[in-house]
């Protein structure tokens, strides 16, 4: 049990897929594991922990922003030894071919800084995937006749963003949607060795401006869920 987190170690699986919503992270367990257990709801965020063919796996809410998911991702680490996150969010659609809906999968996560930039300085450290978590998911989304995108993501720190030209260089080179969690989800992955990857499904357009509703980014992102069960035990 950490200050956050109220669980028992046991009631944590190795495996943890992580909404930002966790809302969400309800949706997903009743849809999508068998005998889900609501295994803490500490300041709402739940947790839950069942089975998805035959394997066990945690979904827990971590927030918006980096510095809530760095306490969730730092105590399911550190306190519950957890292996594999792989965070299961919604985000921002950057590029033209990228359409509302289309799941992006972050084979790196640029920022501006997250909650681990004072410790690297003057380094800009590159936030990667875990290569065999990436493939596996790239693998289920073909084989699921999902439109994915494989690439870099940005990883920002607001969502009412005063910068826009951040956003313009992003996509001048090429990133693929905004989101506000992977880069410290990888980063804190690196630095304990585990194994960590961004499913993102895109839930409104920066080019477009289309946008889907709150009931939708709650409940009804499925192909990005079956997508993460499927490579997190490839
Ligand atoms: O839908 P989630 O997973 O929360 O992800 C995105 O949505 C939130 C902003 O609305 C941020 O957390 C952003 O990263
Ligand atoms: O962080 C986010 C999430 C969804 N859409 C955005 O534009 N930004």
């Amino acid at each position: 049990m950490t200050i956050h987190i109220g669980a028992d170690k046991d009631d944590i699986a190795d495996v943890v897929l992580m909404p930002g919503d966790p809302y969400r992270a309800k949706w997903a367990a009743e849809t999508f594991l068998t005998n889900a257990k609501c295994v803490h709801e500490v300041r709402g965020m739940f947790g839950f922990t069942g089975m998805w063919n035959g394997n066990r796996v945690t979904i827990q809410g971590s927030g918006m922003g980096m510095p809530s998911m760095s306490i969730y991702a730092n105590e399911l680490i550190r306190d519950f030894g957890v292996q594999t996150l792989i965070r299961i969010g919604s985000c921002g659609g950057m590029q033209p071919h990228v359409k509302v809906r289309d799941v992006i999968l972050a084979m790196t996560a640029s920022t501006v800084g997250t909650p681990s930039s004072t410790i690297f300085k003057e380094l800009n450290f590159a936030p990667c995937a875990d290569y065999g978590l990436l493939a596996a998911a790239a693998e289920a989304a073909k084989s699921m006749d999902v439109d994915v995108h494989v690439g870099g993501i940005y990883s920002s720190d607001t969502f009412y963003d005063e910068r826009p030209d951040l956003n313009k260089e992003m996509q001048r080179h090429g990133i693929l949607g905004v989101e506000m969690e992977t880069a410290e989800l990888y980063i804190l992955a690196a630095r304990y060795g585990r194994r960590a990857l961004g499913v993102m499904t895109v839930s409104d357009h920066l080019l477009t401006g289309e946008a889907l509703p709150a009931d939708q980014r709650e409940s009804s992102f499925g192909d990005m869920i079956e997508i993460a069960l499927t490579a997190a035990f490839a």
